[in-house]
């Protein structure tokens, strides 16, 4: 992409020169590698989530348009590369970056994603860090004008050709380095994808770019394709309800103001639409949604479930989450309950054999949405798989405590990780008590739609659909 050079002053901008200042005139930092380096800077000093703190730091800075796009770009694509960035400034160091002052660091990161990953000119991407690393570290601008020299003796791919562990002896390895994740996020890709490494490259690039703005026009309140001719998008490929964004806010599109449409990625309206459209025999008016913050497909089930003459109890333990999924589902036939979705039985408001059909969009590591979540590949740990599965498993069986006999649960992850996906819907099945079949759930998508594997369960994925990573198994207890 092309950098806009920024020529305005900053809040640390140059001197004048004047009344006897002798420092000598330095170019004036531009606010968008600013703005772009205060964003990783606070991911990595304060935890930050980027999708959260960039937006308030390009409205202190007064960023729009083209400024705000780039540096938007630079923050979201140092945070996606920064597995690779970081083995390459080892490298052009010649000293591990956990080494490296923070603040320089981070400079240090945003400059070679310049120069390794966009089409600024090099002079630029160089000289431009090193008035950011004089601004937060002066005593180490040498050092890091140094470093990115080194770095742009090449360019990105014969730096991996350089780093990446052959891809003959260390397939995972390799990947890992080339593509930016890290191994164990690598391996439980290509487990989920059968072991199949050309795949898992291309889920691992498709992971690292810019991911669409899908809306969902709910159904009975407004068209699809009249939205798409609002917004200047398109119906989306596969559902329904999907509308492709091709940019702007999407705060401020009436439809969405209104509540007639929601922003949400194509793959959670496909799997929540399964849910509705699974045949079954008998009463079908109690919807059950056990996990339903912040209402994404709460939103969607109330509009069907407003078509049918069903009504929706959506349950939520936190309780801000809970009053989003309030927001989300206003003027809808949706009852919000803020408890603990396992209490099914414990509580007189989540009785047990009450509901026709439930879904358990459950908690979990979200490895299926990393396109969205710029840093969030490096901050999830093997670690969060045991607790994490073992809220699902007991998810899942307070799910088929609340279904009545006969009736349908969906379970749905936006992770593809198979420990969260087939290992725990089988061991809750099994745990559970209740006699359970898995329904195909394929047929319950689109007509059509490709590369859904054998059933009886369902997992989409951003290389193959354009969609996150959700897993979709159905089930009826017998
Ligand atoms: C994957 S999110 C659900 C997303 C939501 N269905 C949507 O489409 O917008 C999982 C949600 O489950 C909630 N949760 C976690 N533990 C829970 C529990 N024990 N009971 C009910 N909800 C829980 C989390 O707070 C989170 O909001």
């Amino acid at each position: 992409m092309t950098a806009p050079e920024g020529t305005r002053p900053t809040r640390s901008g140059p001197s004048t020169g004047r009344g006897g200042d002798r420092r000598p005139v330095r170019p004036p930092l531009d606010r968008p590698r600013r703005a772009a380096y205060e964003a990783v800077a606070a991911v990595h000093r304060d935890d930050a989530f980027a999708n959260l703190v960039l937006p308030i730091i390009l409205r202190d800075e007064g960023l729009f348009g083209r400024d705000a796009a780039f540096a938007t770009e630079l923050t979201y694509g140092t945070l996606r590369h920064l597995g690779t960035l970081d083995a390459i400034l080892t490298d052009a160091a010649g000293r591990d970056v956990a080494r490296i002052d923070p603040p320089v660091r981070d400079a240090l990161r945003l400059g070679a994603y310049q120069l390794l990953h966009t089409r600024v000119p090099a002079h630029a991407a160089v000289s431009s860090t090193v008035d950011l690393v004089r601004s937060v570290a002066p005593g180490a601008t040498g050092f890091a004008n140094a470093v990115l020299r080194e770095v742009s003796t090449r360019d990105a791919d014969a730096w991996v050709a350089k780093l990446a562990p052959p891809m003959e002896t260390d397939p995972i390895g390799h990947l890992a380095l080339a593509y930016s994740h890290p191994q164990w996020i690598v391996r439980a890709f290509s487990e989920a994808l059968g072991g199949d490494l050309g795949e898992t490259a291309r889920l691992l690039i498709e992971d690292n770019e810019r991911p669409p703005v899908h809306l969902c026009a709910r159904p009975g309140l407004i068209d699809p394709v009249e939205l798409a001719d609002q917004v200047g998008g398109a119906p989306g490929a596969f559902s329904p309800y999907a509308v492709y964004l091709p940019g702007g806010a999407p705060g401020d599109i009436p439809a969405v103001v209104d509540g007639r449409a929601h922003v949400q990625d194509e793959g959670s309206q496909l799997v929540a639409a399964a849910l509705a459209a699974a045949p079954l025999d008998g009463p079908d008016g109690r919807w059950l949604d056990l996990c339903a913050g912040p209402g994404g497909k709460a939103g969607l089930l109330g509009a069907l479930a407003a078509q049918r003459g069903a009504r929706v109890t959506a349950v939520e333990v936190a309780e801000h989450r809970a009053r989003l999924v309030s927001l989300a589902t206003r003027d809808l036939p949706v009852a919000v309950l803020t408890m603990d979705g396992r209490d099914v039985g414990g509580d007189p408001k989540l009785p047990e054999q009450h509901f026709d059909r439930v879904l358990v969009d459950a908690p979990c590591t979200g490895l299926g949405s990393l396109r969205r979540r710029p840093e969030s590949r490096w901050r999830r740990q093997p670690s969060d798989l045991p607790p994490l599965t073992r809220l699902q498993r007991e998810l899942l069986g307070a799910a088929l405590r609340a279904v009545r006999p006969g009736g349908l649960v969906a379970y749905v992850t936006c992770s593809p990780h198979t420990v969260e996906t087939h290992v725990t819907v089988t061991e809750a099945a099994r745990r559970s008590g209740v006699p359970v079949d898995f329904v195909d759930a394929r047929p319950l998508l689109p007509a059509g739609m490709p590369g859904l594997g054998d059933g009886p369960t369902v997992q989409l994925w951003p290389h193959r659909h354009g969609t996150d990573a959700m897993f979709l198994a159905v089930l009826r207890r017998g």
